[in-house]
């Protein structure tokens, strides 16, 4: 096993931020540690500490990634009892603790030594943890977005009480703690209303990773910047970017035809399967239409989505005078994750940066809505909210399970969203509970109409 070398002297005051990467085994969770790495050689003012990381059945890979730090985890998660077993630490692994169950990402989450959380994990496994770091005022580095999907309104609802319990116990100091995150940071509950002065930070902070909404949170932060001291101006519309997938330019015959494989071959990212299928789709892009919703506290009418093939333009914002502020870059992950970690510091970064020695070209177009009908199923549960993104979020990952096992068609997968949207019956304010059922009732109506 490789040891990765820090490389760089540290200050001797210098403060250490303990992150936790849930999902490390994944496509977000191993550039994850790469950003950790990267950061922890280069930036002289920090140790950036890999305090845990969990898997779910890659147990191999997980053990690999931890034992590449001269500082070991202190604590691994298996999510999966089964695969936990199985789980084979290294030497260099040996005063690491190993935890496992899903109730072991809920304390790695809510750990008092922990000062940023990394939500990695895909789909609606991902929620309870997600919700325990933000309960736990951490800094949420957030790239799970079905969590908001399902609970979006419960997600704003714990940071704006995680922020006043915060506020009850006083200020926090506004420079480095020795054991915590940069406190100099002014990223609150909404980015949108978050200013990039050096206010003391307050509560938990919720920061997105995903790669349109990080371009959304830095287009906003520019924009206040440059008017530094003056009311932060409100946006008329947030523009999400898509790459259009795979199936862009594809006949509706060849989208009922398309096998797994096909629509695995994304044209611009590397991602997880389930991401990748979504992104086929387009339901990727309904997801983040629901998940700019929360995240923003925006409505829906106030959100927009074209088609940008080249995937340099992440995404802009329309102010009320019509400027258009837009953040481009290469295609990689590593930018937008680093970002929410070392926000509003912005470092070096491994992303390789725009060739503009040669012509290029940046394309946008309207999105065809017949070929892709999941946006509409985006709008239309980020307009109504309540049980709806529970349910249409629940028979997406059924569906997109189902499709990569040859059992459904890739033109199925929308229809079963649509139907079990349908056959639900919507509530406005559903407990957690509530959605946690609908969800499973939601997966069961896929599951039997194709059985
Ligand atoms: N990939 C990307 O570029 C982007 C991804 N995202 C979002 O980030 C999230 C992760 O995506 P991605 O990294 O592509 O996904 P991957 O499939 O590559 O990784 C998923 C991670 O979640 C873990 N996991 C899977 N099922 C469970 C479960 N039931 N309980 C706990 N952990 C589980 C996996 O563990 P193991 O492998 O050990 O089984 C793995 O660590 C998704 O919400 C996605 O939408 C957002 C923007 C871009
Ligand atoms: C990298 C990222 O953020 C993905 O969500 C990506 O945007 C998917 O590409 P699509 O635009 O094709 O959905
Ligand atoms: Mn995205």
């Amino acid at each position: 096993m490789q040891q990765r070398d820090s490389g760089l002297e540290k200050r001797n005051d210098c403060p250490t931020v303990n992150v936790a990467v849930l999902g490390a085994t994944g496509s977000i969770g191993t550039a994850t540690i790469d950003v950790l790495h990267h950061l922890d050689r280069i930036d002289p003012t920090t140790t950036w500490n890999l305090w845990a990381a969990s898997g779910h059945r890659n147990v191999a890979l997980l053990s690999e990634l931890a034992g590449q730090f001269t500082r070991p985890p202190t604590q691994i998660a298996v999510s999966d009892p089964a695969s936990a077993a199985t789980f084979a630490a290294g030497k260099s692994l040996a005063k690491t603790q190993l935890v496992t169950g899903p109730e072991a990402l809920v304390e790695i989450a809510s750990a008092p030594e922990v000062d940023v959380v990394v939500a990695a994990i895909v789909g609606r496994a991902g929620l309870e943890s997600t919700l325990a770091a933000v309960e736990s005022g951490k800094r949420v580095a957030l790239a799970n977005k079905e969590t908001l999907v399902v609970a979006g309104s419960l997600v704003q609802s714990t940071l704006k009480k995680a922020e006043s319990v915060a506020a009850r116990s006083g200020p926090a100091p506004s420079t480095p703690t020795p054991s915590g995150p940069a406190r100099s940071s002014p990223a609150r509950s909404s980015p949108a209303r978050s200013s990039p002065s050096d206010a003391p930070r307050s509560g938990a902070e919720l920061l997105p990773v995903d790669s349109e909404h990080s371009a959304i949170f830095q287009c906003l932060g520019e924009q206040q910047a440059a008017v530094s001291g003056v009311p932060a101006c409100k946006p008329r519309k947030l523009i999400l970017t898509a790459s259009g997938g795979p199936f862009r330019n594809a006949s509706m015959q060849e989208m009922h035809d398309a096998t797994p494989q096909r629509a695995l071959q994304h044209p611009t990212w590397e991602m997880g399967k389930k991401i990748s299928i979504d992104s086929a789709t387009m339901m990727n892009k309904a997801l983040e239409v629901i998940e700019a919703r929360w995240l923003f506290d925006i409505p829906a009418e106030s959100i927009e989505v074209v088609v940008h093939p080249q995937s340099i333009i992440h995404s802009m914002v329309e102010f009320e005078d019509g400027s258009v502020i837009a953040q481009l870059s290469p295609p990689d992950m590593r930018l937008p994750i680093q970002y929410a970690l070392t926000y509003p510091r912005r470092l070096a970064c491994e992303t390789p940066t725009l060739d503009r020695s040669r012509p290029w070209d940046l394309t946008l177009q309207p999105v065809d809505r017949e070929r892709f009908p999941a946006l509409e199923l985006g709008f239309e549960v980020a307009r109504v909210g309540g049980t709806a993104g529970s349910v249409v979020n629940a028979a997406n990952e059924e569906a997109v399970g189902l499709f990569l096992d040859g059992k459904i068609r890739f033109t199925d997968i929308v229809p079963a969203c649509r139907r079990a949207l349908e056959n639900h019956h919507h509530e406005t304010q559903p407990t957690l509970t509530r959605l946690l059922e609908l969800d499973r009732w939601a997966r069961a109506e896929v599951r039997k109409h194709y059985a």
